[in-house]
Order: C-alpha cells, then sequence, then structure tokens
C-alpha cells in the first residue's frame, strides 16, 4: 500500500445562492487523524463528500489534491452517516461488500476478525432487519475497517453507539486505522479530544485549528489534560468565550 498521502480542499461550496462554506482551507496532515466539529448542517458531510468527488447538492468552486499528486478516490475507505447497509444482505456478506463489487475474493476470516472485534460474531448470518441501530452501525464499521485503505473518511461512525461500546469501538479504529490519514466527523468533543492528532472547528467562513491535547492519540478517558480540552471545547461549541 502506497504511504498515506496529506490532502488539502481549498475553496467555497455555495447552495443556490446561498455560500455555506468559504473561501477556506481544510488540511489533512498524512497519516494522522483529523478530527472535525462544527455545527449541524454547516456543511462537515459535504467536505467529506467532495474530497470523495461525490455528487452533492451545490457548487464547488475549488480544489482537493493529495501532496503525492495522484487521485483519491480509490484510495479511500468512507463510512456515511446513513450506515448504507444492503438490507437483502448478511452482516458478513455486507462487510465484505466492497471486495464483491470490486470482483475481488474478499478476505473472509479478515471479515470474521473484525465482526468478532465489533462484538457482532454471533450475528454474522443475520440480515439487517434483526439488527439494532447501534449494531448496524458496528456493521458499517467493520466494512469501512476491512478495506485497507490509506485514507479514511468516517462521518459521525460512533453515534448511534452506548457509552461503553462508543470507547471500545473509537479504541478499535485508533488501532486498525492507525498512521492512516483519517478525516472523522463528529459533534461529540470528547471524542475529538480523544482521537483527534488535529482539532478543525469548521464554519461558514473557515476551518479553525483548536489545540489537542498534547499527549498523542488514543488518549486515556481519564487523561486530565483531555478531560481540560474537553471542556474548553464544549464551551466553545456552546459560545461561550474562550
Ligand atoms: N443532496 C443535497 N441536496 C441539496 N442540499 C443538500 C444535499 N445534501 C446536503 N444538503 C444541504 O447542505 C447543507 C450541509 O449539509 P451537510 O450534511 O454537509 O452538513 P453537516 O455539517 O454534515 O450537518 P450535520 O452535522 O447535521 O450532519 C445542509 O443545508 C443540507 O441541507
Amino acid at each position: 500500500m502506497t504511504p498515506p498521502p496529506a490532502i488539502t480542499l481549498q475553496g467555497s461550496y455555495t447552495l443556490g445562492d446561498t455560500r455555506l462554506f468559504g473561501p477556506l482551507s481544510v488540511h489533512l496532515p498524512a497519516g494522522q487523524w483529523t478530527c472535525l466539529l462544527g455545527p449541524s448542517g454547516v456543511g462537515k458531510s459535504t467536505i467529506l463528500r467532495l474530497i470523495l468527488d461525490l455528487s452533492t447538492g451545490g457548487q464547488f468552486t475549488g480544489s482537493v489534491q493529495a501532496d503525492d499528486g495522484q487521485p483519491l478516490p480509490d484510495r479511500i475507505s468512507y463510512m456515511a452517516q446513513s450506515d448504507l447497509l444492503l438490507p437483502w444482505l448478511t452482516v458478513l456478506e455486507n462487510t465484505v461488500l466492497g471486495a464483491r463489487l470490486r470482483g475481488e475474493t474478499p478476505d473472509m476470516d479478515r471479515a470474521r476478525h473484525l465482526l468478532t472485534r465489533v462484538g457482532l460474531e454471533a450475528h454474522q448470518t443475520k440480515t439487517l432487519a434483526a439488527l439494532s441501530g447501534g449494531m448496524r452501525q458496528r456493521a458499517a464499521l467493520a466494512r469501512a475497517l476491512i478495506e485497507d485503505r490509506p485514507v479514511v473518511l468516517l462521518d459521525e461512525p460512533f453515534s448511534a453507539l452506548d457509552a461503553g461500546t462508543r470507547a471500545d469501538m473509537q479504541e478499535l479504529a485508533a488501532e486498525v486505522l492507525q498512521d492512516k490519514t483519517v478525516l472523522l466527523v463528529t459533534h461529540d468533543p470528547a471524542e475529538a479530544t480523544r482521537l483527534g492528532h488535529q482539532i478543525l472547528l469548521l464554519s461558514p467562513d473557515e476551518a479553525t485549528v483548536w489545540a489537542p491535547p498534547p499527549t498523542p492519540p488514543i488518549r486515556a478517558l481519564q487523561d486530565p489534560a483531555t478531560l481540560a480540552c474537553q471542556a474548553e471545547l464544549l464551551a466553545h461549541l456552546r459560545g461561550q468565550v474562550r
């Protein structure tokens, strides 16, 4: 696998006659986790779709570039906010869907291993109707993690999980996606301060860098500097003065 690239998105985005964001710049350092926060509707998922070169409802004027100059979309694993699982397939079949669609032989052992790691070992042969929302989200996570891609875009991947499972899945993702270029969209300051090498706050005018805790991720839940950063970030997001 080629080394993970750094990625820079620069430009403006409009919906009809209305500017949603920009001009601004979003830089994702190579091999690091960037956590992107911002108010609902500001355009976080749109930024992921622009990096993927997927259709959006608006017009983007700008560029998305990898620092190695190579095209990006085929090098990205993507977990969308809506899980995009196929209801007529089993959990195991959904997990290996990417390989099947590319005409490759899926690595079934790795798929089973990942399903065990996300706690779905006993549910591999079930179809989606038999799963809870949190179980579906873990199935979608397994499907994203099985793709050995240098760039990974995760759109609120842990939002439906209970607190304990969420902490477990954060640790699993940090382990599996170590050294990849990751962009994680989240509304959770605790998640961002735990996982981010870089924390970005998106507003219509800019993507501001928020200083992460001094220790490298993944950070311990009870780490005082992480808890302090989390509280400060939450206060900021609530509109209080720093
Ligand atoms: N396919 C589409 N067609 C038209 N408008 C769209 C489309 N997808 C998103 N939008 C609009 O673009 C804006 C940005 O949406 P986006 O999903 O990027 O926001 P977000 O910051 O990720 O929000 P949230 O935190 O609620 O998930 C919203 O106003 C949304 O209604």
